[in-house]
């Protein structure tokens, strides 16, 4: 079978023919692929991408790398699941605690939308209160408490609050746009909030970063107003670098939820924080958690391996250099209005807009411009996002030679559009 008949029987099987609605972004049909090596994917027909979406983040040393692979296939040869505890979850926990400052203790769950829904309930089963804060355009999954002014698919589909969410979920959160401190000051002022979650540099609306001062004031809004602060570093924990995005910005939350990278490409997520908080999870505390999956095995190694290559720093030097590259070189080709936003190994651009620091900006951007850029890029064979409102990433398989080769298809394809 070829993509296109794959397409014909999963429309069939599937609603919207996918199993997470971004991949049904991807025009006329989703390609369907086969395998994976580096910075390339290859799809059922042959054909060849560079990969600027790496399964949306996880990948951040590239497709299957050896190191990671070969300790994968070790612990399969031992089994894959024991309803019993491992090892491996404790090198794993030891391995984040010792990288992010804010992980005393962890819960290992399966996905980042298990962390946060996790995290949200720990923060109102430690404070005893009912609200939350986000920032319209985060995206924490796909959960009732998150699925409120959402940015990634959810806004891509127009369902930023899907329908099912209860009304009374809705009212128990409080909405303000990235960067508008005054605006938490007013809400954690006004209501009695639980806990302030937050993506402290936004990947989900394209890349928006936090301003000047906006971090640190949440964080010192929050203490004053006893809630909690949870930094969702889904994305950016061990991509903005070992320690994520609070040890780049050194402002240090309450609690953190991990997934993505930490899973070396398996599922996984964690809620990550002060011992005292962290404690209240079951069955040390009443703040309920389980999973038949949780710290599984396989992403257990997956996950040690691949922190076990970060630790030696080359990834990140590759993948920031990658980024930083193709970023100038976009600057320099672009002469139509637009502006990138790019910290590390994360990066969008924006078309038809000239800064964007929150949600409403990005929604502003010339998507239509964005999809058309995607589309030429696709035929070029290079892979970036199908959404304006998800996050090109490069890895550490992202070379040089992957890179010149890019830049000569964004040569070609920026010159066609323009
Ligand atoms: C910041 C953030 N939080 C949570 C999630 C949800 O993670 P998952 O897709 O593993 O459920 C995502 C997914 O992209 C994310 O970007
Ligand atoms: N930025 C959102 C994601 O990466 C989640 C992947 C998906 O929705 O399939």
């Amino acid at each position: 079978m070829n993509s296109e008949e794959m397409w014909a029987q999963a429309k069939q099987l599937f609603a919207g023919g996918v199993n997470s609605p971004v991949r049904a972004a991807v025009k006329p049909f989703p390609f369907y692929v086969e395998r994976g090596k580096g910075a390339y994917i290859y799809t059922v027909e042959g054909k060849k991408f560079i990969d600027y979406v790496l399964g949306y983040g996880p990948l951040i040393l590239g497709h299957s790398p050896e190191s990671v692979k070969r300790k994968i296939v070790e612990q399969l040869e031992k089994g894959w699941l024991f309803g019993t505890p491992s090892e491996l979850e404790i090198k794993l926990a030891k391995k984040i605690s010792s990288h992010i400052p804010s992980a005393q203790k962890i819960r290992f769950v399966n996905s980042g939308t298990e962390a946060t829904m996790a995290a949200i309930r720990l923060a109102r089963g430690y404070t005893k209160r009912s609200k939350i804060l986000k920032f319209s355009g985060n995206y924490h999954g796909a959960h009732d408490y998150a699925l409120v002014e959402a940015g990634s698919a959810a806004t891509e589909y127009n369902v930023a609050t899907s329908d099912g969410v209860p009304i009374e979920i809705i009212k128990t959160v409080e909405v303000c746009e990235f960067n508008d401190l005054d605006c938490v000051d007013k809400k954690l002022r006004n209501e009695d909030i639980a806990t302030v979650i937050l993506e402290p540099i936004m990947g989900n609306a394209g890349v928006i970063l936090p301003e000047k001062d906006f971090l640190s004031g949440v964080r010192e809004l929050t203490k004053s107003y006893n809630s909690l602060l949870i930094f969702d570093e889904v994305i950016t924990g061990f991509r903005i670098n070992i320690g994520g995005a609070q040890s780049y910005y050194q402002i240090y939350p309450d609690i953190t939820t991990l997934g993505k990278i930490i899973g070396g490409g398996f599922p996984i997520g964690a809620v990550a924080g002060k011992a005292e908080i962290v404690d209240n999870f079951t069955p040390a505390g009443k703040v309920f958690n389980a999973g038949t999956f949780n710290a599984n095995p396989i992403s257990m190694i997956a996950g040690i391996a691949t922190i076990e290559e970060l630790e030696k720093e080359y990834p990140y030097d590759i993948a920031n250099k990658a980024a930083k590259t193709l970023v100038e070189e976009l600057e320099r080709l672009l002469k139509i209005k637009h502006t990138i936003n790019h910290v590390g190994s994360m990066f969008q651009v924006f078309f038809g807009i000239d800064k964007v620091r929150n949600y409403s900006d990005a929604k502003r951007a010339d998507k239509e411009y964005y999809i058309k850029f995607h589309e030429r890029l696709l035929k070029e064979g290079v892979f970036i996002p199908p959404s304006q409102y998800e996050t090109i990433f490069t890895s550490a398989s992202h070379k040089d030679d992957v890179v010149n080769d890019t830049i000569d298809k964004l040569v070609k394809v920026i010159g066609e559009l323009s």
